[in-house]
């Protein structure tokens, strides 16, 4: 006999978390629950409001859609499915198989403001490779530049992942660069998308020596990787990109170019974070994710992250919208 059930959660978030213009008062999502006799596998369905193309309503509607199909025939058409829904629906079917390995990665690179007591305090927790990531492009190029060299001037084992979101015009991302001292460039990982196009960004790279990593180009119409000089690693955020299939496709051809593959979180609840991180470990293990993001909830879900001492809500607490059996 197969069941499946959908629930529905709204957790509050940190007041400062603002996602391009919206602030992300609540995150709303979906944990699809998949039963097969004895086997059981749950999947989360997230989009992310700025970065999603499609709402929590429309996902909602189309998961129920193909649930009722899962339980009538197994089949699924991938290719019509929202990318939130087809990697939860991926998910909750992958589980079910248990081709998901339970270890996860938890090291995640700790995402930080400016303030360098805070980077110090939880670089020195850090087990493994000191990596971190900075927002920049928030303010003026030039402080974006003094405070990056200041964090690799102060410690000398710091690797940093930088992420402009596209923010820069080529001159404002050369004021940055400015201000970063040549030797310690190297120690920059990979800055994410510094320019407004792809083409900017490259020249950018080539210009200043600095890597650069794809994030949101990944999601272009028509994209297609390609080796580029100084293109150094691609930052994969599975809720945007689609089906387990389709993120393994993505890190196997980064893997085969050269590049880094980075899994990375697009504000999941702990619960789909704790998959992220068995991912992660599973299809990119040489890799720290990108998954530093629980402090941005107000509330954990089902699953807590590591050392994360936010209250937690059960799914026995949240919203039954679906469910039927065959
Ligand atoms: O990648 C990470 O380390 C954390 C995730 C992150 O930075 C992020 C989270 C939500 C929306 C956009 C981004 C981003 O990388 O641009
Ligand atoms: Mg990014």
């Amino acid at each position: 006999m197969k069941h499946a059930t959908l629930y529905r959660y709204s957790l509050p978030m940190d007041s400062g978390v603002i996602l391009r213009h919206t602030r992300l008062v609540r995150r709303d999502g979906l944990i699809v629950k998949l039963k097969n006799g004895e086997k059981v596998g749950r999947g989360e369905i997230a989009p992310l409001p700025e970065f999603s193309t499609e709402t929590i309503e429309q996902a909602q509607t189309q998961i129920e859609l193909y649930l009722a199909q899962w339980l009538e025939s197994g089949e699924i058409d991938w290719e019509s499915l929202y990318p939130s829904v087809a990697f939860g629906l991926s998910v909750a079917l992958a589980e079910l198989e248990g081709e998901i390995p339970a270890e996860g990665n938890f090291l995640a690179a700790p995402l930080c403001s400016g303030d360098p007591d805070e980077l110090v305090e939880k670089l020195a927790e850090l087990l493994g490779e000191k990596v971190a990531k900075i927002k920049v492009g928030l303010y003026e190029p030039i402080r974006d530049g003094i405070v990056v060299n200041m964090f690799l001037e102060i410690l000398p084992d710091l690797r940093l992942r930088l992420d402009a979101n596209r923010q820069w015009t080529p001159a404002k991302a050369a004021q940055f660069a400015n201000y970063v001292n040549p030797a310690f460039r190297s120690r920059i990982a990979f800055l994410e998308e510094p320019c407004q196009t792809p083409e900017q960004s490259l020249a950018f790279s080539k210009e200043t020596g600095i890597a650069i990593a794809w994030d949101e180009t990944l999601r272009d119409e028509g994209f297609s990787l390609q080796c580029k000089t100084g293109l150094s690693a691609i930052v994969i955020k599975p809720t945007l990109v689609g089906s387990l299939k389709t993120v393994k496709a993505m890190v196997e051809q980064a893997h085969t170019l050269g590049m880094e593959a980075v899994i990375s979180s697009s504000i999941e609840s702990s619960f789909g974070l704790n998959t992220l991180s068995r991912i992660a470990h599973w299809l990119t293990p040489g890799t720290v994710p990108g998954l530093d993001t629980v402090s941005l909830f107000g509330e954990q879900l089902e699953q807590a992250w590591p050392g994360c001492e936010l209250p937690l809500k059960t799914l026995t607490d949240c919203e039954v919208v679906w469910q039927a059996h065959q």
